[in-house]
Order: C-alpha cells, then structure tokens, then sequence
C-alpha cells in the first residue's frame, strides 16, 4: 500500500491562454505567462492510495464521487503511467483519489489549474517519477501546467504535434519580486454557464481577432513581459497585465456568439482602476479578468493598504458580512478627505462584492507528510464517509 497527499495552487494569467490547436492534447494557440498564488489561501488537496487490495480506482472531488472515464482524467494517468517502470508491480493496482478545493470550484478561480496540477503531482510522487510533469498536467486543463511551478511562470506553446514540446518553465521564483500582492476580488463564487473549454473552442473557429492576437500580438508581448517580470518594472507590468486581460475580453466579444464573462460590477473595477492610477499620476494597480467576472489585481505592498480602503469605501459589504476580507491580514488606512471625495462617484450599492482574498506569489505543489492530512484512510476509505 501506498498513500501520498499533495497541495497544488492556483495560478492567475498576465498574458492569457485562450485557444487551443489540439483539443485532445490541449495545445495552445499561443504562449502565456502567469503568477502561482500562495498555497496558504487557495488551493487543490489530493490524496491518493495505491493498494492491492482496492477493487477499482475511484475519484472523489469535494466529496462527490467523479466518473474516472472522463478523457481529461484518464489522459493524466495514462501518462503518467507511461514514464513508470513497467516492472514496477504496483502500475496494476488500483488508486483511491480524493480531492478537495478550499475555494469555489469552477467559478473561474482557475480551480482546475490547481486540481489538475495537484492530481498530476501526486501521482508522480506515488509512481517515483521526476522530470518535468507539467505537460502532463497540461492534459488535464492547459492552465494547470503553470500550476506545477511556483513564482513566475511560462507556459511554452511548443511547435510539435504530439505536445511534448508545450511545457511550462519557470521565469522568476516566488522570492523574486518580495513586494508583489494579491487582491482576488470575488464577484460571484457560483459555478459559472459558460466553461473556459467551450468558450475557447467557439473563438478559435469563429474569431478573426483571436487569431491576429496569437499571430501578431502575444509573442512580442510575452518578451516584454518576461523583461518587465525580470526588472520588477511594475509599470510596464501592468500595463501590459491590463491591455491582455482587456484584448482576451474584447476576443470573447468578437467570439461568435459572443461570451460575455465581464458583468456591470467588473467593468465598475475596470473604471475604479484607471480612476484610481490617473488621480495617482502613476500606475499603482493592474487588473486581470479569467473566464468569468472576479478580478484578480496585483499590486505593490506599500500600495494595498490604501487600495483596500478605496474597496471598501467604493464597494461596501453588506452589514451582515464579518469575513468580507481572507487571506493574509489586511493593513488598514484612512482615506484623505480629498479623495474620498472624488471617489464618491464610482460608490456601488452594498453586496456587490461577496469577498476579497488577499495573497501574494507563492511555492509550487508540496508533499504533506503528517498522517493527519491524509483525506483517505490507509484503506482508501474517505475520511469523510
Ligand atoms: N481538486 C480537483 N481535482 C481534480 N479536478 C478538479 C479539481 N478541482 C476542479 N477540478 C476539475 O476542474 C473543473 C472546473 O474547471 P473550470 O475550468 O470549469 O473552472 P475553473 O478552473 O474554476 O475556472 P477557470 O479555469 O476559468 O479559472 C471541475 O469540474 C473538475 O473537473
Ligand atoms: C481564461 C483562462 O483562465 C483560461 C483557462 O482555461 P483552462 O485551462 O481552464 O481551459 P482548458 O485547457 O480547456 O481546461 C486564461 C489562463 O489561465 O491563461
């Protein structure tokens, strides 16, 4: 018998993947860049036995038990299965999977990016292997490859057909730029209609300005944006971070029909962000949108004390709210008076915004190795059943 649990987080996109040229490897149509959040706050746990004794391989996700015939699943163990040593007399028994996100799932805060990477990660670990697994996590959802490295991360696009050179690599580690924050703000926390896999398929063949982006656009802008990740040249950073979140977006309105992931209450973000850096004169906060309408903002660490209080002024909390603010403790500020007077007119009505994590970059996928973490029994038995 063998038991491994793993922890994988999440990572949040400065130069967006969307579009693939192979469904079923899940190649991408062009290059992306993203930040691994901080495993403390959000991420994917995952338990696995292998033992001789377990009649079939099951798989529970946030304690519902999932088909383990779906493509995506398989594709991940079949190769991972395929870099083991066939000798090896365990390959043939059979796996007990548990898994659970201590954050929404599927409400387009990139839980399958850290799903995926956290399955993928802990299979290695049960089967031995080492090398690079993240064109393995790449199968089950192209944004988990990214997962599996901390910091500053390049998902290649690679050129070959059969993927094995579509890979992520890390730019920068987690301690390169001490200073960058988080701020995720959550809009809606409920599982999104329109999935990221779907709505990248419809614009890959029906929008023209999703191809000129992945021809013309992304490649000059990954350079720019590994050099401006290199040089912590916030400035450049952000900008560029706002311009591919805003031309991601305005792809999915060119998307025939169109995805509409934005709502009224991130376009008010979007305001609020410009407003704030113009009345600043300088750039202080970049704001990025996945596939549905929570914003993900970074930021430097002298700033979010003053940003969070523009939050809280611009979107108040409902009353009844006492943990409107996760993550790490949040610094607290007083707004001028002259400020908060400009400020005024961008206030939204109260509850616009269920809650606000507060991060920072953080580690790769870990091994736990206290018994207690365990999500099975040593039986493969979930400990919640
Ligand atoms: N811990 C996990 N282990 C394995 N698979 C997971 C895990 N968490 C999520 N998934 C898979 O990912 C799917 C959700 O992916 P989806 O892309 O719809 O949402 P998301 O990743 O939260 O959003 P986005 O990719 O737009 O940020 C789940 O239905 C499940 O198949
Ligand atoms: C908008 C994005 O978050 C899209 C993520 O798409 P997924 O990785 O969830 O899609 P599949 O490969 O079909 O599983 C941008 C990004 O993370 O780069």
């Amino acid at each position: 018998m063998k038991i491994v649990t793993a922890v994988a987080p999440v990572n949040i996109a400065v130069i967006k993947y969307w579009g693939k040229r192979d469904e079923t490897l899940i190649l991408p149509i062009n290059d992306s860049i993203s930040a691994t959040l901080s495993l403390e706050h959000m991420c994917a746990k995952t338990s696995i036995v292998c033992s001789p004794d377990l009649t079939e391989t099951k798989f529970w996700l946030n304690g519902e038990l999932q088909p383990t015939d779906s493509k995506r699943f398989q594709n991940c163990l079949r190769e991972i299965k395929k870099l083991v040593n066939p000798n090896l007399e365990y390959l043939s028994w059979n796996l007990s999977i548990c898994s659970e996100n201590n954050f929404p799932t599927a409400a387009g805060l990139a839980s399958s990016a850290a799903g995926y990477a956290c399955l993928v990660y802990a299979l290695a670990k049960i089967y031995e292997i080492n090398g690079n697994i993240s064109s393995i996590a790449r199968m089950g959802s192209g944004s988990a490859c990214r997962s599996i490295f901390g910091g500053w991360v390049r998902w290649q696009m690679g050129n070959t057909t059969d993927g094995s050179d579509s890979l992520a690599v890390q730019i920068a580690p987690e301690t390169h730029w001490p200073e960058m924050r988080v701020l995720v703000l959550v809009v809606n926390d409920k599982t999104k209609t329109y999935s990221s896999t779907s709505g990248m398929k419809t614009s890959v063949e029906t929008s023209t300005l999703l191809k000129h982006r992945a021809a013309n656009i992304v490649p000059q802008r990954t350079k720019e944006m590994i050099t401006a990740i290199k040089n912590k040249d916030y400035k450049t950073f952000a900008k560029l971070t706002m311009q591919d979140s805003n031309q991601f977006h305005a792809v999915c309105l060119d998307t025939y029909p169109p995805c509409f992931y934005l709502n009224d209450t991130s376009r008010a973000i979007i305001e609020l962000i410009h407003f704030y850096n113009q009345n600043k004169g300088e750039t202080k906060v970049a704001y990025t949108f996945d596939a549905g309408p929570n914003a993900c903002l970074y930021l430097l660490e002298k700033d979010v004390a003053e940003v969070i209080a523009m939050i809280n002024y611009v979107f108040p909390p409902t009353s009844l709210k006492s943990d409107y603010f996760k993550g790490d403790t949040v610094p607290s500020k007083k707004l001028d008076e002259e400020f908060t007077e400009v400020l005024s007119k961008h206030c939204q009505p109260e509850g616009k915004l269920k809650y606000v994590i507060y991060t920072r970059v953080g580690r790769g996928p870990k091994i736990l190795l206290d018994s207690q973490d365990h999500l099975l029994t040593e039986s493969g038995i979930p400990k919640f059943l």
